[in-house]
């Protein structure tokens, strides 16, 4: 098992091309957010765009559009509800985040099975929270996108069947080859297993353990994705930065919110590209 660490992720951070426009960076659509949850998809999709992605789109429940409007002027709405919309949406996206907040009854399912649907085998569908549970309890369609699965610790449980105590490295290993996806597994110490490998990461504390806290990771994942070159480099960075700004501000906050984590991206990326206090672009 490989360490994610401080000096691989300074490696694998980009720099910005000058002659780079929006579209460059990726159009990212986050689809979740029931009456109940709107929060999920907003700190998801404010992680997104706080993670540098080029456009975000966000297909929620109606009740929510004044709030993401409010809250997040950047995004895009989109009606949830609306499954034609949303299937005209998909084509044109790099990258969909489903799952946050997205609930488990009938609207939750029919939409998860369009966004499995429309797919192509050139986007990439980061499946969270309660697209998890309906993948693993619904009937769902073969989708063509390449998938990436980010479940905690309960989830996991949930998709393999398999206790706690009985989640080693290589009965992991078993189940993520036969889902023939890129996971996440969310713990104290997150692991990604990408392909044959697998990978630990080295930050991250208990303050971090604040609902909403995945939601956010979910977001990074999915605006780092849209713009790195490298599906691995994006995915080992995101989990790695995340934590390493929690344990950042943990050293004066006694419980880190997600939104905590979400303002210190873009300078913590600045951070990691050493060009802190320069105006530096390639
Ligand atoms: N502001 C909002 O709108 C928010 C919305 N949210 C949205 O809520 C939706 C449901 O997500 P969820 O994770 O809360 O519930 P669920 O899938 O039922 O899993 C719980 C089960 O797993 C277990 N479990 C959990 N962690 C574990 C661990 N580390 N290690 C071991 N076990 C662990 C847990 O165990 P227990 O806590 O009962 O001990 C229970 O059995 C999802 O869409 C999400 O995006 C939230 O993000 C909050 C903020
Ligand atoms: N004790 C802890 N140490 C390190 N990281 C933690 C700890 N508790 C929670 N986290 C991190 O917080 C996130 C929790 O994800 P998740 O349970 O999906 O949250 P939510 O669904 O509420 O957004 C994961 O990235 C996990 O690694
Ligand atoms: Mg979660």
């Amino acid at each position: 098992m490989e360490k994610i660490t401080k000096e691989k992720v300074e490696a694998f951070i980009p720099k910005r091309k000058r002659d780079s426009y929006k579209g460059t960076y990726g159009r990212v659509l986050f689809v979740g957010g029931n009456q109940n949850m709107g929060g999920a998809i907003m700190l998801s999709a404010s992680a997104g765009l706080h993670s540098g992605a080029g456009l975000v789109t966000v297909a929620t429940h109606s009740s929510n559009q004044a709030a993401l409007h409010t809250r997040l002027p950047e995004a895009m709405f989109l009606p949830m509800e609306d499954l034609n919309q949303l299937e005209e949406k998909i084509d044109s996206m790099d990258v969909i985040v489903v799952g946050p907040g997205l609930g488990r009854d009938t609207l939750a399912l029919n939409v998860l099975q369009t966004v499995y649907q429309t797919a192509g085998k050139d986007q990439l569908v980061l499946v969270d929270g309660d697209a998890i549970y309906l993948h693993v309890n619904e009937k769902l369609p073969e989708t063509e996108a390449s998938l990436i699965f980010t479940p905690h610790l309960g989830e996991w449980r949930t998709m393999t069947g398999l206790p706690l105590d009985e989640q080693y490295l290589e009965t992991n290993q078993e189940k993520v080859k036969e889902l023939n996806a890129v996971v996440v597994l969310k713990k104290s110490r997150t692991e990604v297993y990408y392909e044959e490998e697998v990978w630990q990461n080295t930050t991250g504390n208990p303050a971090m353990a604040t609902g909403g806290m995945g939601d956010t990771l979910a977001g990074m994942i999915g605006g780092f994705v849209a713009q790195f070159d490298d599906n691995k480099k994006a995915v080992l960075s995101a989990v790695y930065l995340h934590s390493y700004i929690g344990d950042e501000l943990a050293k004066t906050q006694y419980v880190t919110l997600p939104s905590h984590i979400i303002e210190k991206i873009p300078f913590t990326m600045k951070e990691f590209t050493k060009t802190a206090g320069k105006l530096s672009f390639i």
